[in-house]
């Protein structure tokens, strides 16, 4: 059985373990507990799971979200909605649950379309999901008798259990909830989360459409926090405001910090433990509990900014006998009929720009760009430094960049597209600076560069990576197919260009960009690089657009070379003639305008 087979049905392994583990720990604990802390478990059990799902969204994927006491709060107003004003039943309790579900994934919806659109930033997100249970609260509030206000709802018919099954279901919730939470951050989904946090533009420019995950994710956490809030009020037998308050919003976020973010254990039993405490210390020290638990927070936060499950996973590290990992290894292969293989993309030439203008307010930095790049060609853009050559990239790889013209990618109008529908119309794009994901390793940055072609697991890692021949040349050529496991923050310079270049390679362009691909790297690097790109112009039809500032390179490389300067064409030709005009000269001596013109 090849190793990692035994890697993946370890992780599955574990999960089956952890999960029974915390079962039977459910199952038996009740009877340790008196029926104070019974009660107050049950509340921190489901609040744990909703813990659990803003360590998904904050920890792994970036998202810091204040909104995640809206859903709870949702799900619980379903409960006592439903309860209150229309029946009580098993019937009556199922449409409160698909209720919660429903209201819950349409808010998250609607909250992940304002959140998320490509270019918003981040604090952008963060303000709207902490805008969300202040609009909720006010509406509640604004509710009058059919929502109970401020004083909410109270004393509607609900299922009287026994404390121990309320136990049982809260516990089952979270542990079933923390398993697939588990799976789905340890499969090869998980690494499209963390590579979202790292760079979600190279994300984008690789065509994961990120925004649509990031809205299907809030959609899922938020339908897991509306159960817990459904089971919470249906157990409490009371709803109000405050369960779907800003204030609870925070005290979330505030437990997965202090857990860690990214460990998802570390913050449900961060939850546990903490609002366990709070609940006792509220009784023990009605008026300076608040503050204690402020002055541990800080004092935490200050001593171990990355939370508590970090150090205590350090400890039980150094005091167990050392064992060693069985590093993931992947099992590179050759992409079996891709596009890029047979070696044609039609008739028409792959890229052709026709008036393209960017403006930034009254700089105008591109004017009256037309550009034609043919298959088979290798198209060396140069020019002095501010000429407009990124700006050029950026107008082909974003349909939101340019301020007019038009552009088309296999005689496809790129419009207004976003970078990912961009990557699938054709184009791939290398940036000026390197530009990767530190914390993945070689294998897991290829595997995401593979992710519109084909897909990935939601629960499970797999091992094989099914590459096209270019890129699996840039491996080879770089040593790259000997580090498959190591991180890409210890990489070397040039093999994070090689690496870059060959996940750009994997998403099977027909038109590909690069900016200044060997910047900083050796002369044999350099050498290498370059045969490869020759080999993808001849063998493989593509159209290279080359930003180069090593003009001994684009000469030996290019079949055709446009000068911009200021923004526009100044000169277009094959290499020998732009070598020897002296308008080239002008400029790259840095001659005056108007002498050049
Ligand atoms: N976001 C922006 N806002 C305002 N001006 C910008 C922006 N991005 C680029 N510019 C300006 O546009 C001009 C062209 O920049 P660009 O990066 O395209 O040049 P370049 O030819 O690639 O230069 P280099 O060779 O130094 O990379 C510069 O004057 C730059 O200051």
């Amino acid at each position: 059985m090849p190793k990692s087979e035994i890697t993946l049905s370890r992780t599955h392994r574990t999960a089956l373990v952890g999960c029974l583990v915390g079962l039977c720990a459910v199952a038996v604990a009740p009877f340790f507990l008196d029926t104070y802390f019974t009660n107050v478990l049950i509340r921190t059990l489901l609040l744990a799971a909703v813990v659990m799902t803003v360590d998904i969204l904050w920890g792994y994927t970036g998202i810091l979200t204040f909104g995640q006491s809206a859903f709870f709060g949702i799900g619980a107003y379903a409960c006592g909605l439903v309860f209150t004003h229309y029946g009580f039943g098993p019937g009556w309790a199922l449409g409160g649950l698909a209720l919660a579900l429903g209201s819950a994934a349409i808010v998250a919806a609607g909250t992940g379309w304002l959140a998320f659109f490509h270019g918003s930033s981040p604090i952008y997100a963060s303000i709207i999901t902490l805008a969300l249970p202040i609009v909720l609260t006010q509406v509640i509030y604004s509710g009058g008798s059919y929502t109970g206000s401020s004083s909410g709802l109270s004393g509607f018919p609900t299922y009287f259990w026994s404390l121990e099954v309320w136990f049982w279901i809260a516990g089952s919730f979270l542990v079933s909830t923390t398993t697939a939470g588990w799976l789905l951050v340890r499969s090869d989904f998980g690494r499209v989360l963390v590579a979202i946090r790292e760079n979600e533009d190279r994300s984008a420019y690789l065509g994961i459409p990120v925004s649509r995950i990031k809205t299907m994710l809030m959609v899922f956490a938020a339908m897991v926090a509306s159960v817990a809030g459904f089971a919470y009020a249906a157990f409490s037998n009371v709803v109000a405001p405050e369960l779907a308050g800003f204030q609870l919003g925070t005290e979330l976020l505030i437990w997965t910090a202090l857990g860690g973010r990214a460990t998802l254990l570390g913050p449900v039993f961060a939850a546990i433990g903490i609002d366990t405490m709070s609940s006792w210390l509220s009784g023990a020290m009605p008026f300076i509990w608040k503050l204690l638990t402020g002055i541990a927070f800080v004092g935490v936060i200050v001593a171990l900014p990355r939370g508590l499950a970090p150090l205590i996973s350090g400890l039980w590290n150094r005091l167990r006998p050392q064992r060693h990992a069985i590093p993931f290894e992947a099992n590179i292969v050759k992409a079996s009929a891709t596009r890029m293989l047979q070696g044609s993309f039609g008739d028409a030439p792959p890229l052709r720009i026709e008036g393209l203008s960017r403006r930034y307010g009254s700089l105008e930095v591109l004017s009256g760009v037309n550009l034609v790049g043919k298959g088979t060609e290798l198209l060396g853009v140069i020019g002095p430094n501010g000429a407009g050559k990124t700006t050029l990239m950026r107008c082909i790889s974003d349909g939101k960049e340019r301020t007019t013209g038009t552009l088309y990618i296999n005689n496809v109008e790129i419009a207004s597209s976003s970078p990912q529908q961009v990557v699938g119309l054709g184009v791939g794009r290398s940036f000026q600076n390197t530009n990767l994901f530190e914390t993945l390793t070689v294998s897991e940055c290829l595997k995401l560069a593979r992710y519109r072609i084909d897909g990935t697991s939601l629960f499970s890692r797999s091992d094989t990576i099914a590459l096209p021949q270019p890129s699996l040349d840039i491996l080879q050529a770089t040593g790259l197919d000997k580090k498959l496991s190591e991180q890409t923050q210890n990489l070397s310079h040039g093999m994070k260009r090689g690496l870059e270049l060959a996940m750009v390679l994997a998403t099977e362009p027909s038109v590909l960009l690069l900016d200044e691909p060997t910047a900083g790297l050796t002369r044999p690097e350099r050498m290498a690089i370059g045969s490869v790109l020759t080999k993808l112009t001849r063998e493989f039809g593509l159209c290279i657009v080359l930003i180069e500032h090593d003009l001994d390179f684009v000469r030996a490389i290019s079949d055709r070379v446009v000068v911009l300067h200021q923004g526009a064409i100044l000169m277009e030709g094959t290499v020998e003639e732009v070598v020897a005009s002296d308008l080239v000269k002008a400029v790259y001596a840095g001659h005056k305008e108007e002498e050049v013109a």
